[in-house]
This record gives structure tokens, sequence and C-alpha cells, in this order.
């Protein structure tokens, strides 16, 4: 019989959640998630550095196991930048700004970063699960319901991850590879 686990993810971000719940419950051995919206101060450093200290944040607050989890959008042409900044770019400059700021630039390629981060509890370090996804950043096509969604495009797709049906994104996506490693871990701990 699959096993039924039960976690906790903090965030809040709906569109996370859905698309975090869309790709867990598939396949045959699902993973129950609760989720818990909570403020949690985000450092500067590298994604990895964020991730860990988001992750030992949140178990702090839950007094208990959880996963929280960080995008970063990382232009190639700027070294990884606006990277796990994406969120303050995207709300200051919009798709406009984050095309604008490639202007110049002879590469629009881009890497989608997830970093999932599980802590088993207060004072446990926190294990990181990444995905990545090459693309290209691109004026906006699709609906402009989750983030930066409209102006990614998938490398060899030649549709945006708003363009794309839920499942399909999931398919390629930096969450979908990251979640299928955190999800082979969560079954080796309870088998
Ligand atoms: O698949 C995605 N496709 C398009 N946009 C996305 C995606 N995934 C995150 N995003 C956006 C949301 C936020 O503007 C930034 C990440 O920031 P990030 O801190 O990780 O997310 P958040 O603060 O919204 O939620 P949380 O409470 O889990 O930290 O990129
Ligand atoms: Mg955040």
């Amino acid at each position: 019989m699959a096993s039924q686990k039960r976690l906790i993810f903090v965030t809040g971000n709906a569109n996370k959640l859905r698309e975090v719940k869309e790709i867990l419950s598939e396949g045959g051995n699902p993973v129950e998630i609760e989720s818990q919206s909570l403020e949690i101060p985000e450092i500067q450093g590298t994604t990895q550095e964020v991730a860990i200290a988001k992750c030992r944040a949140a178990a702090e607050l839950v007094g208990g196991p959880c996963i929280t989890e960080d995008t970063a959008l990382c232009y190639v042409a700027l070294k990884g930048l606006p990277g796990p900044y994406i969120k303050y770019f995207m709300a200051q400059i919009g798709h406009e700004g984050l095309n604008a700021m490639l202007v110049g630039f002879a590469t629009k390629a881009a890497e989608a970063v997830c970093t999932f981060a599980y802590s088993a509890g207060p004072g446990t370090e926190p294990i990181l699960f990444e995905g990545r996804t090459d693309g290209t950043i691109v004026p906006a096509r699709g609906p402009k319901v989750f983030g930066w969604d409209a102006i990614f495009e998938p490398l060899g797709t030649g549709m945006t991850y708003a363009e794309m049906p839920s499942d399909q994104k999931n398919k390629i996506s930096h969450r979908g590879k990251a979640l299928k490693k955190l999800r082979a871990y969560l079954q080796s701990l309870s088998s």
C-alpha cells in the first residue's frame, strides 16, 4: 500500500501551492500537503543560503517538520541575477522591465531554479532539493496569472510557461523536477 505523508508547506504564494498540490497528487504515492501562510524574512545570498535560512525560520515557527520553496530566475547575461531577488524585481519593474534589463546583451538565456528545503524540525539542518529549467526571456505571451510565467520560454517548446496547460508546465518545470527529488526523499524516510 502507498504510504500517506502529511507535511506542512510554509508559503505565502497560492500559485506555488496549487502547482505543488497538482504535482504531488500525481502517481501512486501521494504526499499530502497542509499549507501555512507565514511571513518569513528572506536573507540576501545565494539561492541555497536563502533557502536554508527560510526553512530554518519556518521550522521554528511551525514547531515541527516542514518544507519551504524558493524560486529564482537567473539571467545568464547577468551572471545569475536577479536570481533569488526576482520577486522584488518582478514587483517593481514587471514583465517589460524584466525584458528591458537584457537590451544590449547578446544572450536572453535564463534558468528557472526551484529549491525545496525540508527540515525535520527546529534545530535540524534543512536538506535541499533543486530543479532547473533552461529557457529564454521573451516579451510577455499568455495569461499573466503567475509571476514571470508569461516571459519565460523553456528551450525547445516555442511556448511560454503561461501559454502551456498546467500539466505540461509541471512536466518540464523547475518545480516539477525539484519535487521529483523531494518526493523520492520523503518516500525513503517512510519505507
Ligand atoms: O513557476 C513560477 N513561474 C512564474 N513565477 C514564479 C514561479 N514560481 C515563483 N514565481 C515568482 C513568485 C515570486 O515573485 C518569485 C519567487 O519568490 P519566492 O520568495 O520564492 O516566492 P513567494 O515569496 O511568492 O512565496 P514564498 O512565501 O513561498 O516565499 O517568483
Ligand atoms: Mg518569498
